[in-house]
Formats: structure tokens, C-alpha cells, sequence
């Protein structure tokens, strides 16, 4: 889902564009720290919005239009946000914006706007109450919600096994404030990594389906990230073997890609 890291080549290197300039530098760093917390109020109001606790517009609220109308509005609105997140990770996007952007914030403006395209998405979704299914027994409704959560918290903590601050851009614009050269990526499989090769995708799958109540809307959301993690997985795939080559077909060929089941060794 979130895609490519800046790479920079395999040895450490300096920081690319890092600036000359201390107070650039320093107003280069507070941006990073504003998209973070941008970022950081997105990811819980996300939690809110598909769950349908604490926030004020969730999934399944809003107001109602003709089925075929929300269908193709949310569409749309999950669109943006595929075209969004997708386009400005991959290569030949990165060259050509860097010319305007400075590398070290590139990050942090791709993490931004990912959280803006979010936003959208919140604001506009048009809700699809019609039930699929509904799990009556409140015991049984409470341990799925807890499923959910179980999941979003799969998200954040996979995020610290790979790398937490720099997948959102604050080691980076740390490391141009300091004048240090970001180390060079490096291939890691702790704890869940080595049961699924992608369970940061797979505690999103897991938060999305697990639904007491299922409504249209909230299928909708839950197929087309599914199928939009999916691709993404195949395109993260190449990233990872032109990276890190023989290391990660290996670990292809010896850990499941989404289901925690150990492949034969
Ligand atoms: C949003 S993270 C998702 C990681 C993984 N796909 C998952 O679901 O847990 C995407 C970034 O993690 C990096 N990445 C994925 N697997 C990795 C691994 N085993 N070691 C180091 N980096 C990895 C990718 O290069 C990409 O920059």
C-alpha cells in the first residue's frame, strides 16, 4: 500500500539535496515533523472511520444517495487515492519531481499528500448502509472488533520492524538537519517477517474484513484495498529483488507472501 522507500543507491551516501543553508535545513525539518503529524491524526481517524467508533464521520455514516451513485463516488475517491500513493512511489515520478522538491523532504511530501488524499476519501465518502452481514451474538461482535483492532495494531507495529521513522520521512529530514548520510537500506525479517513476507498488508486485510456489522460501503472499501494491496505487493515484490537480490528470493521461495503459514524448508 504505502509503496517504495527512497533508495539512493546500495552504499551510504549523503543525503541527496541536502541543503547548504542551516535554516533551510531547519524549516525542511519542521515540515517532515508537520507531515508526520498529519500522517499520525490520518492513521487514527482512519481506525475510527472504518470501525465506526469515535470519530465523527465513519464509513457508514453521511449522507445517503442512490446506491450507483455512492458506488461510483467512492470509486472514484479510492482513485485518487491509488493513483496518488502509487504514482509518486515509483522511480521515473521521483526523478522528475526531485527537480523541484528537495530529496530530503521527497519522502515527507509523499506522506502528505498520501494523508490528503485520505482525507478526501473521509470527507467525501458517500456511505452503502444495505447489510451484508451482521454477527448477533454481542460476545461474538465484540471478539471481531477486537479482530480489527488486533489488525490495525499488526499495521503499526510492522511499521517499527521496518523502519517507522524513515517509511514516513523523519529520518530523513533528521538526517539533512544533521548533515548525515542516510545508511543504505537493509533487508530485515523480525518477528512477524519471518511468518509473511508483507504483514503490515496483512493487518490492514485482517482490520478491514474483520466487520461486525458488514454494510455495502464497508465491503466495497475492504475488496478494492484488498485487490489494490495485492498489485501492490507484485510491483514491491520487483522493488525488493532488484534491491536486495538472491537475499529476498530466498526469503520468497522459504515465507509465505500473506497467509502465516511456514513454506517447506
Ligand atoms: C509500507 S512498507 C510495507 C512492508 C511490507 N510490504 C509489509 O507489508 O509488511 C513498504 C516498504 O517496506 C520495504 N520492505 C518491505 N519488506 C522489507 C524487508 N523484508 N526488509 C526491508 N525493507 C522491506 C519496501 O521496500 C518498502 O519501501
Amino acid at each position: 500500500m504505502l509503496s517504495e522507500r527512497p533508495r539512493g543507491g546500495k552504499p551510504a551516501t549523503a543525503t541527496p539535496g541536502t541543503q547548504e543553508n542551516p535554516m533551510g535545513r531547519f524549516i525542511a525539518f519542521l515540515y517532515g515533523l508537520a507531515s508526520y503529524a498529519v500522517f499520525f491524526a490520518t492513521f487514527l481517524y482512519a481506525i475510527g472511520f472504518v470501525s465506526g467508533l469515535g470519530v465523527p464521520k465513519t464509513i457508514d455514516t453521511g449522507t445517503v444517495v442512490p446506491m450507483a451513485q455512492a458506488c461510483i463516488a467512492n470509486l472514484l475517491l479510492m482513485s485518487v487515492f491509488a493513483v496518488q500513493h502509487s504514482v509518486m512511489a515509483r522511480k521515473p515520478f521521483k526523478q522528475w519531481w526531485t527537480q523541484f522538491v528537495p530529496a530530503s523532504v521527497e519522502r515527507s511530501t509523499y506522506v502528505l499528500f498520501s494523508s490528503l488524499a485520505l482525507v478526501l476519501l473521509f470527507w467525501q465518502w458517500r456511505p452503502m448502509p444495505a447489510l451484508v452481514w451482521q454477527v448477533a451474538d454481542p460476545h461474538i461482535a465484540m471478539a471481531v472488533t477486537g479482530l480489527s483492532f488486533a489488525g490495525w495494531l499488526i499495521v503499526l507495529t510492522s511499521t517499527f520492524l521496518i523502519n517507522h521513522f524513515e517509511l514516513f520521512g523523519l529520518h530523513q529530514v533528521a538526517s539533512n538537519l544533521a548533515g548525515r548520510a542516510m545508511p543504505a537500506p537493509r533487508f530485515r525479517t523480525p518477528l512477524y517477517y519471518r511468518f509473511v513476507r508483507h504483514p503490515l498488508y496483512l493487518g490492514f486485510i485482517i482490520a478491514f474484513w474483520a466487520a461486525p456489522t458488514m454494510t455495502a460501503g464497508r465491503l466495497l472499501f475492504a475488496a478494492v484495498t484488498t485487490a489494490y494491496i495485492v498489485v501492490g505487493i507484485l510491483l514491491e515484490e520487483r522493488d525488493l529483488v532488484a534491491l536486495f537480490g538472491d537475499d529476498y528470493r530466498r526469503y520468497k521461495n522459504r515465507v509465505s507472501m500473506l497467509v502465516p503459514w511456514r513454506k517447506s524448508a
